[in-house]
């Protein structure tokens, strides 16, 4: 019997015809390969909290081989021997034995925890690129909203993680936790007693954090974030104004080959960067800290830093109680506002936010390019005013340690971190306003005098004089939510284009491929107000 020669050349495409013979995957599959992304560095912020998920979930189940979640009490008795003999409970002793003799378990330990602070690092700095430049506008709310889910899910997360080890300030935060959960009305005892199965800290919350760390949480964040990537693509991506950018079709890279290979290599460049941090930065040395006792907790006792703004409201509010005259007479503790009303509040707000503006300007198309802070004065000075906000209360979250440090008094910290409170955001709002007005301005004066040159002239009458270089023919006008911008903004010398081309993308990559993108939206009526937009406002 003749025998058929094999030819390994043509495998691979035999395999791909048979592979969709059977499965029908290549027309949806060329859809998705081919599909165009515009590119940009403040594009990447999204990925950045991306990678670092991937990351804690790769990090968090090699620690789950090691981890016991259990308070029963054991006798340490590893390699740490300032610890030796002490009793403590099994969680804390399995995550000493991570950190000292698990082999490879404290750099896991390390990446886990440097993975999660970029983890939410990221989601906070993309929420405000998303903010900032408008993309949360119609058509993606939707996202915006899943967006602001997704932070509170993560600060579960990291909250969650923090209490495993069960070490000294693992202790200090769960009770922080049962403490606030004791002053919601009514059914504070309920919720508190149900979580702890009775008292604090009882014998299971570490066993129920731990199944709610790694499996409830986790399936929860990577259900969200699969919606919340899914809509991107379906939605596609935003981008800024530019040569042949519209906002009905989309300017960029295809997802392959170019797309793709350069997300990887930015995955593997995350990677290194948190392998780098989890092997030379020592991050919660919880063997310094001892298992939990309630009497040896000290001052300095920080949580992770995205959790400092509440614990800073707290340091802040004033210890008003509210006596309510109802049978034996009901107490609301003053803990219950800056934890629970507050971050309610804060949490409804962000959601709104998309609504709110739109229902201001009267706005209510569909935006697929980005704006410039500087487009949008009031917006962007409402966002500076949250910020403001947020760093005063995380500032106050370590007013113990300011205090110390710069032997200030403690209750002038606290204090300055109330009025400041008071006073710093609209101060910020203002200043911020003002700001763009004044870069607004600039632009228009260089649309309309060109771009200064730095030559001073001496004219034949005395006069001195700064030569203006006019904006060149070459130089295309760009549409920018209704305002017309030119395309050469600042004189920056030689760093010009570097910088330019960093902050704002105007240049058209050499045969980038243009997809017809979104479906078609109302064109832009020219030179409209949107919003306060108007610096004569
Ligand atoms: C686990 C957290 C998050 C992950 C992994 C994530 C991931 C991403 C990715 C990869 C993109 C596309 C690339 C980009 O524009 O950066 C994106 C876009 C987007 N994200 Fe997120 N994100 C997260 C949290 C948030 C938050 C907190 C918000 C806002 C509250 C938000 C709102 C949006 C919106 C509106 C877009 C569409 C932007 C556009 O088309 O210009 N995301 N996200
Ligand atoms: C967004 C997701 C996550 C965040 C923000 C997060 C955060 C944290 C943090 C801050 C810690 C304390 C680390 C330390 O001891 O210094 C921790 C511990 C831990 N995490 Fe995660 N984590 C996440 C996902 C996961 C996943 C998916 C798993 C497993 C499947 C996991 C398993 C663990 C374990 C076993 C510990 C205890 C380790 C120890 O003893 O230190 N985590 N996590």
């Amino acid at each position: 019997m003749k025998r058929r020669k094999l030819d390994v050349a043509a495998m691979p495409g035999r395999t791909a015809r048979g592979l969709d013979e059977r499965f029908n995957g290549a027309t949806p599959l060329r859809k998705l390969l081919n599909k165009v992304f515009p590119d940009h560095w403040s594009f990447l912020l999204g990925e950045i909290a991306l990678f670092s998920f991937i990351i804690l979930l790769i990090t968090g189940v090699f620690l789950t081989f090691f981890y016991e979640p259990a308070m029963t009490e054991v006798i340490y008795n590893g390699s740490y021997a300032p610890l030796r003999g002490t009793p403590m409970s099994a969680a804390y002793a399995s995550s000493l034995n991570i950190s000292f003799d698990v082999r490879g378990g404290l750099i896991m330990r390390q990446m886990h925890h440097w993975s999660a602070l970029l983890f939410m690092a990221a989601i906070v700095v993309h929420m405000m690129r998303i903010f900032f430049t408008g993309a949360f506008r119609k058509p993606r709310e939707t996202n915006w909203i899943i967006g602001s889910l997704l932070f509170w899910v993560g600060f579960l997360a990291g909250f969650t993680g923090y209490s495993l080890p069960d070490d000294g300030l693992s202790g200090t935060g769960l009770r922080i936790a049962s403490a606030i959960m004791l002053s919601i009305p009514v059914i504070g005892t309920w919720v508190t007693s149900a979580i702890f199965d009775g008292e604090f800290p009882g014998t299971i919350i570490i066993s129920r954090f731990f199944i709610a760390h790694v499996l409830l949480i986790p399936a929860l964040l990577v259900a969200l974030i699969s919606v919340h990537v899914g809509l991107v693509f379906t939605q596609k991506h935003t981008q800024w104004p530019g040569p042949g950018r519209t906002n009905n079709n989309v300017v960029g890279e295809r997802m392959f080959p170019r797309y793709i290979i350069k997300q990887g290599g930015f995955f593997m460049v995350i990677f290194g960067v948190i392998a780098l941090m989890g092997g030379l930065f020592q991050i919660n040395p919880i063997w310094y800290f001892g298992p939990y006792e309630a009497w040896v907790v000290s001052a300095a006792s920080q949580p992770d830093w995205y959790v400092m703004f509440l614990d800073g409201s707290t340091r802040l509010m004033p210890a008003w109680e509210i006596h309510i005259p109802i049978g034996d007479g009901y107490v609301i503790p003053p803990l219950f506002w800056p934890t629970v009303v507050l971050p309610g509040i804060l949490v409804g707000l962000a959601v709104m936010y998309p609504f709110l503006e739109a229902r201001k300007t009267k706005d209510y198309r569909s935006h697929n390019l980005l704006q410039r802070p500087r487009d949008n004065p009031s917006r962007t000075g409402v966002g500076a005013m949250a910020l403001t906000f947020y760093i005063v209360l995380t500032l106050s979250g370590a007013n113990d340690v300011i205090a110390d440090k710069f032997h200030i008094s403690l209750n002038a910290m606290t204090w300055a971190g109330r009025i400041g409170l008071l006073i710093l955001p609209p101060l910020a709002y203002y200043i911020t306003h003002r700001i763009c007005l004044g870069l607004q301005q600039h632009d228009r004066e260089v649309l309309a005098h060109g771009v200064e040159t730095g030559i001073i002239r001496r004219l034949p009458d005395g006069r001195f004089v700064e030569v203006h270089q006019p904006l060149s023919s070459g130089h295309e006008e760009l549409e920018y939510a209704g305002w017309v911008v030119p395309k050469k903004m600042n004189r920056l010398g030689a760093l010009g284009p570097a910088i330019r081309g960093f902050f704002y993308p105007i240049e058209k990559p050499a045969e980038a491929p243009v997809s017809p993108g979104h479906p078609p939206v109302e064109p832009l009526p020219e030179r409209e107000k949107i919003g306060s937009g108007d610096q004569r406002s």
